[in-house]
Parts: structure tokens; sequence; C-alpha cells
């Protein structure tokens, strides 16, 4: 089975298109606008469209409301959601009212960390194990931050899963063999600078995912 890779804070036309000429099964829009790859609705309809339909699109949220939630579903059409510090309560009610595929956003440093997973059954379709960025950090993700992989060992996973936090060229294959992870997500370890996507690691990070 491939493992499925989602390049994720995509923002300019030449980098989506190297995210699906590299073989990207997911890209992902950022709306929070405290980050560097943050889209306005203008701009992520335009990236959108752009898409083919084998690859699907991520809009990546941080315990959004209702209206941003509406608005970048209509304007990316999103066909998944991913949310960041969303209690499960929430996150349900975020499944419901969009219909979109609804991931779940896990912050792991420590193994006590994953039994959040759990709390996602029923009310996510997939849970993203990220790094854990520190108290006061401005995002909760996208800081090239890794944990530690072998937490992951003999963790019996609530719901499909996703590995993220840290990852780049150098590290993904070993980091799918070393976890047997089914998708990778990367952001920042695929850029020059903070927000800004280089086309040549998107492609070199894809090619791994593969060998
Ligand atoms: O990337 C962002 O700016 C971001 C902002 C707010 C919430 C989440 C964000 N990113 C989430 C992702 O899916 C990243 O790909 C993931 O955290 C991994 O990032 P990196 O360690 O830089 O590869």
């Amino acid at each position: 089975m491939p493992v499925l890779a989602k390049i994720c804070g995509l923002a300019t036309a030449d980098t989506l298109d190297a995210a699906v000429a590299g073989g990207a099964s997911h890209v992902g829009f950022v709306f929070f606008p405290p980050s560097p790859r943050h889209l306005g609705y203008d701009r992520a309809s335009g990236l959108a469209a752009r898409v083919p339909g084998h690859v699907a699109r991520v809009g990546v949220f941080v315990d959004p409301d209702d209206a941003l939630l509406d608005e970048a579903v209509r304007a990316a059409r999103l066909d998944a959601v991913q949310l960041h510090k969303t209690a499960p309560e929430r996150t349900a009610i975020i499944r419901a009212r969009t219909g979109r595929e609804t991931w779940a956003a896990v912050a792991v440093k420590t193994r006590a960390d994953l039994d959040q997973a759990r709390h996602y059954a029923g009310a996510a379709d997939r849970i993203l194990y990220d790094a854990k960025t520190p108290p006061g950090a401005a995002l909760p993700g996208g800081m090239g931050l890794r944990f530690d992989w072998t937490l992951l060992d003999n963790f019996r996973h609530p719901l499909p899963w996703a590995l993220s936090g840290g990852l780049d060229p150098a590290n993904v294959a070993e980091a799918i063999r070393r976890t047997t992870a089914p998708l990778v997500d990367v952001s920042s370890g695929v850029e020059s600078a903070p927000g800004v996507k280089d086309v040549d690691k998107i492609a070199a990070f894809l090619k791994a995912t593969r060998s």
C-alpha cells in the first residue's frame, strides 16, 4: 500500500502544482491569521481550482468558529478539515455541520499525550499526531518540531492516522519505516523560509515517501 502524503501550507500556484506533480495525495490550506501560511478566501479559491479530483483539499483550522469554517469550506471546496486545539465535542459538531472528512490533531510530547486520541473516536475520521509546540508558541503546528516516534510503538490507534511534525526529505523514509505511518504530513520541512515553500524540496519529500 503506497504511503499517502499531505503537503501543508501551500500558498502559491507553482508550489501547489509541484505537490500535485510529485504525487501528493492531499494538499493543505491554512486558515489561521497568525500563520505565515494563512490564506484569504479569494486566494484559497484560486488555488483550489488548480487541484485535480484525485488530490484531496484539506483546510487547516485552530478551533474555528462556524463563519470561518463555512466560508473556507465553500471558497476552497474542501474535502477535509483538520482541526487543531479543538475539543472532541466541538470536533463532532464540525464534522456533522460540514459533512467533510474530519481530522483531529493530537499534540504529542509524551506517551500520555497519545491517550487524547481515544477521545476522538466517533468524533473524527482520522488522527494527525503532531509535535506539541511550546507553551506560548504562536502556532500549534508548522514549526518543524519532531516528537519521539518510538512513543507510537505498540499504540492501538483508535482511528486511521497520520504522522506529522518535523518531517523533511531526509528523514521521512526512516519515519515511515519506523512508525508504519499510512499518511505523512509536512510543512516547514519543504520550505526555504517560514511560509515559503520550495518546489525542489516538495519533489524530494514526495520521492522519499516512495523509497
Ligand atoms: O502550518 C501552520 O502554519 C499551522 C498553523 C496553525 C495550525 C496548524 C498549522 N500546521 C499544521 C500542519 O498540518 C503542519 O503540516 C504540521 O504541523 C507539521 O508541520 P511541520 O513540523 O512544519 O512539518
